[in-house]
C-alpha cells in the first residue's frame, strides 16, 4: 500500500517551519507533530558553549525525535492517516555533522542510522529556503533569549548545509517530493494568496 501523506516542513533556524506547519495543520485539518524546544535542558548551554554541549544536545534531539517518529508511525502512518510535522528527522544528521567532530560524530552517525533506518520517513518535504537577513530578522522577532547572540557564521553554514542535505535527500529518496519555498519572497504569514497557493499544491499532492 502507498504510504499515507507524511509531510515535513524543513529549513534552517527561524525559517518559519512551525508557523507554516501549524497553519497547514489547521487549514487541512491534519494532526501536527512539533519539535520539543522549551523542555530542552541543553539548548541554552549549547548556545553558550557549542563544543562542550553539542553531543548531549544532539543526543537529546535524536532521542526525542525518535520517540516522536515511532509514535507518529503507530498512531498515523500505519493506520493510513496523513500527518504533518515541523521537522524531518534527517535534520539530526544536518546538525550533527556540523556540530560534532571526530569519534563523537562517527558514533552519533551510527546511532542515528541504527535508530531510524527502518522507520518510515516523510514523503513530502516543504523546504523553506531563506537567506541570512531573513533568518536573523525572524529569530530576533521571536525573541528566544538563548538565540540572542546567534553566531552568524553558524547560521550561514547551516543555510548551505540545508541546501546540500535537500540535494542529497533528493538523490537518496527519489520518491520523496521536495517542494522548495522561497522564504524571502513568499510570505505565507502576511500574504493570504501565497498561503492559498501552498495549500492548493499540498491538496493536489494528497489526492
Ligand atoms: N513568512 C513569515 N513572515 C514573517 N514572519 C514569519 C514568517 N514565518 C515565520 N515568521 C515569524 O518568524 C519567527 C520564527 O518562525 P518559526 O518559529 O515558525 O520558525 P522555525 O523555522 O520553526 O524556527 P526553529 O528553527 O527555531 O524551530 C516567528 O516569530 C514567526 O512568527
Ligand atoms: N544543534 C542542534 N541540533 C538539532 O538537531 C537542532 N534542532 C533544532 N535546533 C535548534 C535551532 C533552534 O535554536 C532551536 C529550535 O528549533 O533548536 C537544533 N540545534
Amino acid at each position: 500500500m502507498k504510504q499515507a501523506p507524511f509531510i515535513a516542513v524543513e529549513g534552517p533556524i527561524g525559517a518559519g517551519k512551525t508557523t507554516l506547519a501549524s497553519m497547514l495543520a489547521e487549514e487541512l485539518n491534519l494532526p501536527i507533530i512539533k519539535e520539543i524546544v522549551d523542555e530542552n535542558p541543553f539548548l541554552a548551554k549549547f548556545y553558550e558553549n557549542m563544543d562542550d554541549w553539542s553531543f548531549q544536545l544532539e543526543m537529546f534531539f535524536l532521542c526525542n525525535r525518535y520517540k516522536q517518529l515511532e509514535d507518529t508511525v503507530t498512531q498515523y502512518i500505519d493506520k493510513g492517516n496523513p500527518v504533518i510535522s515541523d521537522y524531518h528527522i534527517y535534520k539530526n544528521l544536518i546538525f550533527g555533522e556540523r556540530t560534532l567532530n571526530g569519534t563523537k560524530r562517527e558514533k552519533y552517525r551510527q546511532i542515528y542510522h541504527v535508530l531510524t533506518d527502518d522507520l518510515p520517513k516523510p514523503n513530502i518535504i516543504l523546504y523553506i529556503k531563506a537567506n541570512l537577513d531573513t533568518l536573523l530578522t525572524r529569530i530576533e522577532k521571536r525573541g528566544r533569549p538563548f538565540e540572542e547572540g546567534m553566531d552568524t557564521a553558524y547560521l550561514e553554514q547551516l543555510i548551505k548545509d540545508y541546501d546540500d542535505a535537500m540535494a542529497s535527500l533528493a538523490i537518496q529518496e527519489p520518491s520523496t517530493v521536495i517542494i522548495t519555498i522561497d522564504g524571502n519572497a513568499v510570505d505565507f504569514v502576511e500574504n493570504p494568496e501565497h498561503f492559498t497557493e501552498i495549500v492548493s499544491y499540498i491538496k493536489e499532492l494528497m489526492k
